[in-house]
């Protein structure tokens, strides 16, 4: 089993009970504490799970893509990696433990509040090969540092964080920021603006991983998002682009993925969309048997190799 445990997102999906009501939590005298919402069942069938199924500092919950996400990324004990946008630190989390702890990850994320989770998270599940930066990570490389040979894989190295010099990662996890809407529907929060902007911000990331990572490197680019600019768009960017960079199975390829020529949008080539795992929520399937099984929140994982 994976060292952390996922869930899909239609666990949130069904009839409930109210306890108690927004109001008496937000204008009452605070004492109003406890379940507020009991969940009798759910469409999925999931049963819901005890406040304390989990014991704190053993596990963190995760959707099934962000899982892969990890497996794809492949990290090995002893290698340096970095984590582009680490915040939370879901994933931060993940890769240490398939790494056991060994070698370096390297955490960036320009949100100050958010690292101060990742470091709760890191404290509390006992990690202790990360090294967490606040920092634009578009700005996480300078072209003219230059690694010592020593400092290949030397903590010292990298302990004074962002810039570092070109090629001195082993491989790059780049979880970008994007719009989200392979999530839970929030349709509220759409943003047409704020959508149009991300894959500029995207590009810009894509391009400093690019110059961070060694030849040979792996990058692994991923969204949790359904919209093709920021996914098939990019992988066709990048490719367009980057002459040294090859695009290269996502693996392990599970049965959950799109497998079906159209959702790709003629973006890639026949080949190019085999590699890459496309998750799309089944919302029409989610009361079959097994629907839980199959049915993921949207999520798009491609994966490069750096050749030289
Ligand atoms: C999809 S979330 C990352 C989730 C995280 N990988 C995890 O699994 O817990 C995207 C993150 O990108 C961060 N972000 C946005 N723009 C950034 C930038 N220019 N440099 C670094 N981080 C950025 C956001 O603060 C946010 O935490």
């Amino acid at each position: 089993m994976d060292p952390q445990v996922g869930k899909n997102e239609h666990y949130f999906e069904g009839n409930r009970i109210l306890l108690i009501t927004r109001k008496q939590i937000f204008c009452g005298d605070g004492l109003n504490r406890g379940v507020a919402v009991l969940v009798t069942d759910t469409t999925s069938g999931c049963p819901s799970l005890p406040l304390n199924f989990i014991e704190p500092g053993t596990a963190v919950m995760q959707n099934l893509p962000s899982i892969v996400c990890g497996r794809v990324l492949d990290p090995k004990p002893g290698e340096v990696i970095l984590d582009m946008c680490a915040a939370p630190g879901n994933k931060t989390t993940h890769l240490a433990a398939l790494m056991n702890n060994m070698g370096i990850i390297i955490a960036l994320d320009r949100s100050a509040s958010r690292i101060l989770k990742l470091q709760e998270l890191c404290k509390e599940l006992s990690v202790t090969n990360v090294l967490s930066f606040v920092c634009n990570s578009v700005k996480s490389v300078n072209m003219q540092m230059k690694i010592p040979l020593d400092g290949q894989c030397d903590p010292q190295y990298f302990e004074t964080g962002p810039p570092f010099s070109p090629c001195c990662f082993d491989r790059i996890l780049l979880d970008a920021p994007c719009s989200g809407l392979g999530q839970r529907p929030k349709l509220d929060h759409i943003n047409m603006k704020h959508i149009a902007s991300l894959p500029p911000l995207q590009k810009k990331l894509f391009e400093t991983a690019v110059k961070l990572l060694k030849a040979g490197g792996i990058l692994v680019y991923s969204t949790c998002t359904v919209v093709v600019e920021e996914n098939e768009g990019i992988v066709r960017w990048a490719l367009d682009r980057f002459p040294c960079l090859e695009l290269v199975p996502a693996e392990p390829r599970l049965s959950y993925f799109a497998d079906s020529e159209d959702l790709f949008n003629n973006t890639l080539s026949a080949s190019e969309w085999k590699c890459v795992l496309k998750f799309v929520p089944s919302v029409s399937e989610s009361f079959e048997e097994n629907a839980c099984e199959r049915d993921t929140i949207g999520f798009f994982i491609a994966r490069f190799k750096k050749l030289m």
